[in-house]
């Protein structure tokens, strides 16, 4: 489980895109959110844009993973398509909040890999919002006004990056995606053949 986590704006969705479409082996965990799609978001693809209502019957019936309110409205992990990613040997992309980072880490603290992106500065991190031109005026302001203390929870992520540039950004978010395929607990089964494997041929 891979999270990808920052304030608004400031470039986690971005980077997942490019690393989604680049890399086979890992795929995104589609939020349920109360919030509606802002131009070019698909239905299903981005969020699944739901109302309060099946929100509610979500949250009643347990098929959210993990949930939160940010910026007013709710967000939430629906449940069983991570449960079938990892049943597959897949990774999955989480673009979730400190919230939801702390809910999944609660869960299975093993197996989540956390990165928290932090933006070069706030009037860059406005910038990015504005330049993104899918926010209104009020939007902006409001997520500006919360970015300080978003950006507070950066000492509970497992990486902390700048996207300054955002050529090294994404190319440090694939250099930890390998490292953490590579760590010997995610390759214990097959390390432990491939030992036997070795020993038992000889020299
Ligand atoms: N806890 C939680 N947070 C989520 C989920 N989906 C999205 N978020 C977070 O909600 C915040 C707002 O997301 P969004 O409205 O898409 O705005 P953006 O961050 O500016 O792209 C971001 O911090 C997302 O990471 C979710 O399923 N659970
Ligand atoms: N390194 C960067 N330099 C300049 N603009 C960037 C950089 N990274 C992302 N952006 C732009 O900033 C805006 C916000 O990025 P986005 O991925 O939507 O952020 P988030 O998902 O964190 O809210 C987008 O217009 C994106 O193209």
């Amino acid at each position: 489980m891979f999270v990808l986590a920052s304030p608004s704006g400031a470039g986690k969705t971005s980077m997942a895109k490019r690393i989604l479409a680049e890399d086979a082996d890992i795929s995104l965990s589609v939020s349920a959110t109360t919030r509606g799609p802002r131009v070019g978001e698909k239905d299903g693809v981005d969020y699944h844009f739901i109302d309060d209502a099946a929100f509610d019957g979500l949250v009643e019936s347990g098929a959210l993973l993990e949930w939160a309110h940010v910026f007013g409205k709710r967000y939430g992990t629906p449940r069983e398509p991570v449960r079938e990613a990892l049943s597959h040997g897949k990774d999955i992309l989480f673009d979730i909040d400190w919230q939801g980072t702390q809910q999944l880490k609660a869960r299975d603290s093993k197996d989540v890999v956390s990165v928290y992106i932090l933006p070069p500065s706030l009037p860059e991190l406005e910038k990015r919002l504005r330049s993104r031109g899918t926010d209104s005026e009020q939007v902006i302001t409001d997520r500006m006004s919360r970015a300080a203390s978003e950006i507070s929870h950066w000492g509970e992520y497992d990486y902390v990056l700048v996207n300054d540039d955002f050529d090294t950004c994404l190319d440090q978010i694939r250099s930890i995606l390998r490292a953490e395929r590579l760590r010997r607990s995610r390759c214990k089964s097959y390390l432990s053949e491939y030992v036997r494997d070795m020993l038992a041929q000889g020299l």
